[in-house]
Parts: structure tokens; C-alpha cells; sequence
């Protein structure tokens, strides 16, 4: 633990661990996101979850919900290779004002992609959130890999 706390003294894992933590609490604010659209339409996956609200045929899709839901799982696409990539970049060393550059490019992308999705604005808003997010980790990974790498 106490190595672990030092490894920390490091300003770019420090500032990882920070923007990490943000967009993943923003990934698993989508789940309860679901919930308040399938609570307030009243569109349930399990049987048992209709029975609980006393109307089995509340078990149905929402166009809502399924927007929702694929956010989710673009986000989950996204930010776990973030979270696993980052994390090997930060310790490369590289320069703290490049590396906030790509925590905030990601972590702002990923908010501007859910905005753009759940809002249904209009594209390319969010093929562009998903570009600068995919753009981030990809360089990142070139750093590291460049870095680090043994074959
Ligand atoms: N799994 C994605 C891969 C490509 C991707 O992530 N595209 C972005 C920008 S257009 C997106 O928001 N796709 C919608 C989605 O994943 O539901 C897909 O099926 O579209």
C-alpha cells in the first residue's frame, strides 16, 4: 500500500487517477440513467420487474431506453480501453501538460458523445465526440507502446 501511495507522488497518475475516476462515476451515471427511463415509461426487461409495478405487459423496448443503453455500451467500448491504456501511459512518464492534454480531450469527448447521444443532436456532434475520444487513447497507446515496447 504504502508503494502504492508513492507511485502516486507521480502529478500524471495522480491526474489520471483523477480524470479515470470522473468518466467511469459519468459511465455509471448512465446506468441510472436506464433506470429513471424505465421507471418514469414504464418499459421493463424481466417479467418479475413488470409483476413488481403489478403489469406484466409493462416487458417492452423504448426507443428512449435503447438510446440509453447503446450510450452505455459505447461508453464501455471506450473507456475501459481508456482506463487500461492510460494507466500504462502514466507510467511512461510523460510530460504533465501532454498528458492533462489527453486525459481532458477524452474525458471532455466523452461527456460531449453522451450529451449528443441521449440529446439525439444532430451528427456529426457525435462522430466527433467519438473521434477526439478514440484519437486520445490512440496516442497514448503510440507513446506507450513506443515507450515500452519488447517483444
Ligand atoms: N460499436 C459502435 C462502433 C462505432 C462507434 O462507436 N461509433 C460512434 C460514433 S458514430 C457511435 O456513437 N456509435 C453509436 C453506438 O455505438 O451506438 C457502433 O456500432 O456504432
Amino acid at each position: 500500500m504504502s508503494s502504492l501511495l508513492s507511485s502516486m507522488d507521480s502529478d500524471v497518475l495522480r491526474s489520471f487517477s483523477t480524470y479515470a475516476t470522473i468518466v467511469v462515476l459519468k459511465m455509471m451515471f448512465m446506468s441510472q440513467l436506464t433506470s429513471f427511463f424505465r421507471l418514469t415509461k414504464g418499459v421493463f426487461a424481466n417479467v418479475e420487474d413488470a409483476r413488481f409495478v403489478g403489469d406484466k405487459k409493462l416487458v417492452r423496448t423504448d426507443l428512449m431506453v435503447e438510446r440509453v443503453r447503446r450510450c452505455h455500451l459505447n461508453d464501455l467500448e471506450n473507456i475501459v480501453p481508456f482506463v487500461v491504456i492510460g494507466l500504462f501511459y502514466s507510467l511512461t512518464q510523460p510530460a504533465l501538460p501532454t498528458a492533462l492534454l489527453h486525459f481532458r480531450l477524452f474525458v471532455g469527448s466523452r461527456f460531449c458523445h453522451s450529451v449528443s447521444y441521449v440529446g439525439a443532436l444532430p451528427q456529426p456532434s457525435r462522430g466527433l465526440s467519438y473521434i477526439v475520444g478514440v484519437l486520445a487513447t490512440a496516442s497514448m497507446a503510440y507513446r506507450t507502446l513506443s515507450t515500452v515496447l519488447l517483444l
